[in-house]
């Protein structure tokens, strides 16, 4: 174990809690890739993550071809023939010329068609002119044309042999593009990681159920699967456990024989009733467990036998900042990917907090703004509460206030952390 002693969490200064970057340390020297990898067809690897690298197999585009709807012409005749070409055929998309470009001649010719042999220019349709003369059909053609324009050449996108796709890279929209343009039909992928969401809390309800006073709905379990699913994950619903020990035990002995990660929510901290923390000490071993940072200072990372287990808090902004600051990335190396970072950007702050804890990492609810002159300035939600889900919702991300900050005046300088930039659209 090397989260810190266990004392009672309520007296542990932030001076003694681990820092956000060991937390990450932490976890990155504990996680490694526990999936198997499959085959998969190109229509069902969307947001999967690849298993082997993928060479070009040949040049794309295979030919040279033409941008433009236009005319196709050998730039060193233009001057000779006055750029007054005799038409010699057309080509299209799909149908190559059989014959070579004449001396002195033009072909017409379609975006995406193959030059014809000996053509190595294409002219836009709508700045020539076309002339039938004694039953013949010509083209002039302007000056001013540089060699070789409107014309895409052989492999100028992927030239053969260029590795298109790494190990571990996450297949986008644009990367199923690539692969589909080397003509590949199916691809090796890393298997999806078997996920098991677990609420915990007496006064929890499914949506849909009446409650009463002290009874909340349980709005974690739909946060955490909305956020999972941005990672290739098969998820399990194990419910809502009750504020016993021994069925908290039962669930999770049981749970980590059969799923990659059991993601928890809530009975993090060292409450009386608060017994999953309890229980992976009991099954397992914690490798983490109180945070320097704020929200979600209870965050526990431990294992039990082969399976994860990642305790967020139960407050709804704890654990969303949790699932994106350490969940998030620890899932993806589990499923084969990388240690995903968020992206950061710097940016003038909109706002003021005078007085801010020494000792702890803070993350606030952000928004964006942009200025009269431009300027994109990140503004904090006014109201703090870890279980306000109306700060998340009008938020665009996370500013995030180092350590050694004690104070934040406007037009301080902070780092902002999109959503967008950690899986949320
Ligand atoms: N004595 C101490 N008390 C608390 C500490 C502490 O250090 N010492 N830490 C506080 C912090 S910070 C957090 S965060 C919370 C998290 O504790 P738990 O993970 O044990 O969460 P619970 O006590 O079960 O619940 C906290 C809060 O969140 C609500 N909740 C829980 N699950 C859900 C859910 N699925 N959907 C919606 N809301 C949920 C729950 O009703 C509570 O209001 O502990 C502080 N206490
Ligand atoms: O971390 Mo608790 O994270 O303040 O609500």
């Amino acid at each position: 174990m090397t989260g810190p002693a266990l004392l009672n969490d309520c007296f542990l200064h932030d001076k003694d809690r681990l820092r956000h970057q060991e937390a990450l340390d932490i976890l990155k020297s504990r996680v490694s890739r526990v999936t198997e990898t499959e085959i998969v067809r190109l229509e069902e690897a969307y947001g999967r993550i690849a298993a082997q690298p993928l060479k070009a197999p040949r040049n794309i585009p295979l030919a040279d071809n033409s941008a433009v709807d236009g005319y196709a012409f050998r730039h060193a005749d233009h001057e000779e023939a006055g750029g007054f070409f005799p038409l010699q055929n057309r080509v299209s998309a799909g149908h190559p010329s059989e014959t070579a470009l004449a001396p002195w001649a033009a072909m017409q010719i379609f975006t995406g068609a193959v030059m014809p042999e000996g053509a190595d220019t294409v002219a836009m349709q709508e700045d020539c002119e076309r002339h039938t003369q004694d039953g013949r059909e010509f083209v002039i053609v302007p000056q001013g044309l540089k060699p070789g324009a409107n014309c895409r050449k052989a492999g100028e996108d992927v030239s053969e042999g260029t590795e298109i796709l790494s190990e571990k890279s996450w297949l986008r929209p644009q990367d199923l593009a690539g692969i589909a343009s080397t003509g590949t039909a199916e691809l090796s992928v890393f298997k999806k990681l078997r996920v098991a969401l677990v609420s915990t809390g007496d006064e929890l309800r499914r949506p849909g159920k009446l409650i009463t006073v002290g009874d909340v709905y349980d709005s974690n379990h739909f946060l955490l699967r909305g956020l999972a699913q941005s990672l290739p994950v098969d998820i399990e619903d194990l419910g809502i456990l009750k504020d016993d020990g021994d069925l908290v035990e039962a669930i999770l002995r049981d749970a980590a024989e059969r799923f990659d990660v059991i993601l928890t929510t809530g009975g993090a901290s060292r409450g009386e009733e608060d017994h999953v923390l309890a229980a992976l000490d009991r099954l397992g071993q914690r490798h983490m467990w109180q945070l320097a940072i704020k929200p979600g200072r209870p965050m526990m990372f431990g294992q039990i036998g082969n399976c994860t287990l990642l305790g967020l808090p139960g407050n709804p902004v704890a654990a969303m900042v949790c699932f994106l600051l350490y969940a998030r990335p620890v899932m993806s190396v589990l499923a084969g990917g990388p240690f995903l970072e968020p992206q950061r950007f710097q940016m003038p702050a909109g706002f003021d907090v005078p007085k801010k804890k020494p000792d702890r990492r803070e993350f606030y609810r952000g928004f964006l703004k942009t200025e009269a002159g431009g300027t994109v300035t990140a503004h904090k939600f006014e109201r703090d509460g870890s279980g306000l889900i109306s700060g998340l919702r009008a938020a665009d991300g996370l500013i995030e206030i180092p350590e050694e900050t004690v104070s934040v005046r406007k037009g301080d300088t902070v780092t902002f952390l999109p959503f967008s930039g950690m899986g949320i659209l």
